[in-house]
């Protein structure tokens, strides 16, 4: 079957590609890799996470999700990207060989699966998922408002024709409810990077208010060494402060979730660009960016395993 190498890192791709390329990923790397079905979407896809361990039980562990905003197709791009540099990397590049002696990763690749493939078949610019409900014939709950912190809040919408939607209760979407129930049951995950694109910036809690979380000067000078290391790759500049005061209020997002959930290092990143291109950037620009944003997360799992 064709293997990993043969794969265009340069390049987007479908669900099937992804589903396929998962498959023969773990197959290759089966002594650092695993995957792991966490649930179901609402048209009853799979959900994927991979799973990066070298041994230990129930180690700490960073989470990173891509597309969970399905026109976002950079950040999906991006995590099939640092999956391969975290198996490639291992044993040569110290600081990821320290991470992983101690901690797990896990990855959500294809966080929004429904909306993916809706992105591929109909509606390139759709972002939430493909959720239904009596009363209405607008289709769809924006994932990064249906968190159970804040959720209902400014920022977020209770029209299901709304592009942010929040759904009809917390946790009502299957694709948020998997990833709860998956966190909550491991325990020990030490941060969460939720990766969105565009913009170029890198944000922590809250979104849905302007008080600053308890470790906010510990969480702004992260950012600003993450996005330093960021910008020495290709010279390319990200803004960084908290969600709420650097974008605008948004209330049941993934990591105001995480962060009120005791995963106190919980960081949203939206990648390239700026707006020119904005959600259909140039697969010439896959690479550049996925290098670039592997220096902000290492940088992250640097400070989450040394505290
Ligand atoms: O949709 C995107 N970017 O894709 N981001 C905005 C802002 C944001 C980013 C990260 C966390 C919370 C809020 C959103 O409305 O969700
Ligand atoms: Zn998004």
């Amino acid at each position: 079957e064709r293997s990993t190498n043969s794969f265009s890192y340069s390049s987007y791709h479908t669900l099937e590609e992804i589903y396929s390329w998962i498959d023969n990923f773990v197959t290759e790397h089966s002594d650092i890799v695993s995957k792991i079905r966490i649930g179901h979407s609402f048209e009853n896809r799979s959900i994927l996470v991979l799973k990066f361990s070298t041994g230990g039980s129930q180690r700490g562990a960073i989470w990173i999700d891509t597309g969970i905003h399905s026109r976002e197709w950079i950040t999906h791009a991006t995590g099939i990207w640092t999956a391969k540099k975290i198996v490639s990397e291992y044993g040569k590049d110290r600081s990821l060989t320290n991470i992983l002696n101690a901690m797990d990763i896990f990855m959500e690749i294809v966080t929004n699966p429904d909306g993916f493939a809706f992105t591929h078949s109909m509606n390139r610019l759709w972002r939430k998922n493909k959720s239904t409900r009596p009363g209405s014939f607008c289709i769809g709950v924006d994932l990064n408002r249906n968190w159970k912190s804040g959720f209902g809040g400014n920022g977020s919408n209770n029209n299901p024709c709304s592009e942010t939607y929040r759904g009809p209760s917390p946790q009502s979407e299957p694709e948020v409810a998997a990833i709860v129930d998956f966190i909550t049951a491991h325990g020990n995950i030490k941060a969460l990077i939720s990766i969105h694109s565009y913009s170029q910036m890198l944000m922590y809690p809250y979104g849905h208010s302007l008080e600053p979380v308890s470790n906010q000067k510990e969480l702004s000078k992260l950012a600003k060494d993450a996005v330093r290391a960021l910008s020495e790759v290709h010279g390319i500049q990200y803004i960084y402060g908290s969600i709420s005061t650097t974008l605008y209020v948004a209330s049941g997002i993934t990591v105001d979730w995480a962060y009120d959930n005791g995963i106190k290092y919980s960081f949203s990143f939206e990648l390239r660009d700026t707006g020119h291109y904005g959600f259909l950037l140039p697969a010439s620009q896959i690479i550049p960016t996925a290098q670039e944003t592997w220096m902000a997360i290492r940088t992250i799992m640097e400070h989450t395993q040394n505290h």
